[in-house]
């Protein structure tokens, strides 16, 4: 490991709290305890439009920020751009602020063959190649969620009745990889989903002792797209009414799992 590496201590203070962040323009008091990151702007207002007494926080560099009320629990929505170098910004700056729960709700493609459009994947761990951690941590670091809000997640999942996936997601960086193996690689490691930013914010919230997670919606199959080694990168379903189910309700699941994990952190829950 690298000399600098090794000596970074996520305990010491950042010396920004509480204030006016550089890129979200939010300040303490802006945002909730609980908080979903998306990458893309369009579901910020999916999830606004959830909230009562929702207002416009900020709006910078693409990071748009909402807070509002849902069943009786303050929470906002950021959005935190494409790839981890953008979110990791996102997700520091938020938790400088007060984040404690952090919710990423994502678009992912799939890599087994069974899993198809619509379904959502609920990692229990995430493969670090997300171009910004290596950065903070060694490589045999792990990105894992918080299991209470996992658990939570996994419930609510349950309580919608809608087809979800368990397992590892990759967190990779080359969205347009011209390479099957690229993919197939980790499609014969069991490995369930793939997008961009999970690995950056379960590692992040980790080394910054707060609450996150991941839920996503498929919208395409990688693993069939990488077969017979001409790799087709189109996303042929993300118009289809299954993907817009699956991400109407991995919305839904994040905003009851947020209200389950405060309502466990003000109770003392850790
Ligand atoms: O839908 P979002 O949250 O942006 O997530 C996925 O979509 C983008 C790629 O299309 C990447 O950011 C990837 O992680
Ligand atoms: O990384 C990603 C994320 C979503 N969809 C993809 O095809 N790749």
């Amino acid at each position: 490991m690298e000399h600098w590496l090794a000596a970074v201590d996520y305990t010491q203070p950042t010396h920004t709290e509480g204030l006016e962040q550089y890129h979200i323009r939010c300040k303490k008091g802006d945002i909730g305890k609980a908080v979903i990151v998306p990458g893309d702007q369009s579901r910020v207002k999916m999830v606004a439009d959830l909230l009562s007494e929702v207002k416009e926080v900020a709006d910078n560099r693409g990071m748009i920020t909402y807070t509002g009320i849902y069943r009786d629990t303050r929470i906002s929505v950021t959005s935190t751009g494409m790839g981890g170098p953008s979110a990791a910004i996102a997700y520091e700056e938020l938790i400088n602020v007060g984040a404690e729960v952090l919710v990423r709700v994502g678009s992912v493609a799939a890599l087994q063959p069974e899993i198809a459009p619509g379904d959502l994947s609920i990692p229990y761990g995430c493969i670090r190649d997300d171009g910004v951690t290596p950065y903070y941590v060694p490589q045999n670091f792990p990105a894992v969620p918080d299991p209470e809000l996992y658990q939570s997640l996994v419930r609510n999942a349950e309580k919608q009745g809608i087809r979800y996936w368990k397992g590892i997601n990759w967190t990779h960086s080359a969205f347009y990889s011209r390479s099957p193996e690229y993919f197939l690689q980790w499609s014969r490691k069991r490995v369930v989903t793939m997008e961009m930013e999970a690995a950056t914010l379960m590692t992040i919230a980790y080394l910054r002792g707060v609450s996150a997670a991941f839920i996503g919606t498929v919208f395409e199959n990688r693993q069939k797209q990488a077969e017979g080694h001409r790799m087709d990168l189109s996303v042929p379903s993300y118009k289809k009414p299954e993907v817009a189910t699956g991400v109407e309700a991995s919305v839904k699941i994040a905003l009851d799992a947020c209200v389950e994990r405060v309502s466990q952190i003000q109770g003392g829950e850790q």
